[in-house]
């Protein structure tokens, strides 16, 4: 088992540290981890928030264990120098195209989220948001118009094989749940949108026992506020998917518990959680670990077929939770460390 192990900026080391610390706790058999540095982190030392060697650690390896990246003094960097170029230059080389993002109300914590907790009870969901492209692979700049203003631009588009794929992954996993999928986008102004609609439509033909619906993006941002329990699998563009999952984070209390994978074709995959480096907070040891932990689970679950002991880490931060161990996030006290010790003590 050869991980690589990304840690990147800001809170991203102190929540990684203690997804290792819960994966060292398991004794997993040939467990080998291989740190490589992402982000500001990188730039500041190799001149690139992606160095080549760091992309050649991902490519020895089965699977990513990732951070976060972002580091708010770096925001004047030419774009391909920003610390963000390394989450988005991974996901594209390695061809990270489907973006699993599952989120469910952990027992104990109806109370905590931001919707009322006969609302919120009802939450099991999984966003399927596509990895590779939209707004944040097309072109972009900023250009000067004949009268002298000057105008920013990013191409959204989508090719059919793209919309294909992350439409069969997301009907593959509307099959091992409630076999209900809905389909996310903004048809009725985007033509980009419109292709992504017919495709989907087309790729259900391999997939009748799934039913299959349509939202706009606007109507399912409110939708999940309202009823988020009429919700089996979401399937969505990369720029509604970014979106949404920040908001159904808040939906089942606190965007430190949702985990996500990114995955290849086959068995590769990167593993994150959904936050970013939440510069705000870093260094100060009061980041939710949960949410990478959750994240070291489903790198067991997705790459290794682990789901043992996948299961098992996922119980592990349930049991923690039920006991009342609660970060800052969820209202309670617990720091990174002790949230960690928790985790790790109820394996
Ligand atoms: N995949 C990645 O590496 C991502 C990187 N980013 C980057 O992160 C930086 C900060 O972005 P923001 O928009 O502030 O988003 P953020 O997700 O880092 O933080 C948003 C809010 O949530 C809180 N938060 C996030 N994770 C938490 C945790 N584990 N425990 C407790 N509280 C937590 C933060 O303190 C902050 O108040 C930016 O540079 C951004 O580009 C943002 C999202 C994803
Ligand atoms: C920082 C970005 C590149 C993306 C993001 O917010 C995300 O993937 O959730
Ligand atoms: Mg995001």
């Amino acid at each position: 088992m050869r991980i690589a192990v990304f840690a990147g900026d800001g809170i991203g080391p102190e929540v990684t540290q203690q997804a290792v610390r819960v994966l060292e706790a398991l004794a997993l058999p040939g467990l080998e981890l291989v740190e490589g540095d992402v982000g500001a982190a990188a730039y500041r030392k190799h001149g690139h928030p992606l160095p080549a060697e760091t992309l050649a650690i991902a490519r020895s390896c089965d699977a990513i264990l990732f951070g976060a990246v972002g580091d708010f003094d770096c925001d004047g960097l030419e774009r391909h120098l920003r610390p963000e170029q390394a989450i988005l230059g991974l996901r594209k080389e390695l061809g990270l195209f489907a973006n699993l993002r599952p989120a469910t109300v952990f027992k104990g914590l109806e109370d905590l989220t931001t919707l009322r907790p006969e609302v919120a009870a009802k939450i099991d969901l999984l966003i399927v948001r596509e990895l590779n492209g939209d707004v944040y692979f097309g072109e972009k700049g900023v250009r000067i118009l004949e009268d002298g203003r000057r105008q920013g631009y990013d191409i959204m588009s989508y090719a059919e094989d793209e919309v294909r794929r992350i439409a069969r992954t997301a009907f593959t996993a509307a099959m091992g749940r409630h076999k209900r999928l809905c389909s996310v986008d903004k048809a009725n102004v985007l033509e980009t949108s419109q292709l992504w609609r017919d495709v989907v439509i087309e790729v259900s033909a391999e997939f009748p026992e799934v039913h299959l619906s349509h939202m706009y993006v606007d109507n399912a941002a409110m939708q999940l506020v309202k009823n988020p329990g009429q919700f089996d699998v979401i399937v969505t563009g990369n720029l509604f998917g970014d979106i949404l999952s920040d908001q159904a984070s808040m939906c089942v209390g606190s965007i430190g518990l949702l985990a996500s994978a990114s995955l290849a074709e086959g068995t590769y995959g990167l593993y994150e959680p959904i936050h970013g480096s939440a510069p705000d907070i870093a260094g100060k040891g009061l980041a939710n670990p949960m949410a990478t932990i959750l994240s070291a689970a489903m790198l067991l679950r997705h790459s290794y077929q682990m789901e043992a002991e996948a299961s098992r880490i996922e119980a592990a931060v349930s049991k923690a939770l039920a006991q009342g161990v609660r970060g800052g996030d969820l209202g309670g006290t617990a720091g990174t460390r002790e949230i960690g010790d928790a985790v790790v003590a109820a394996l």
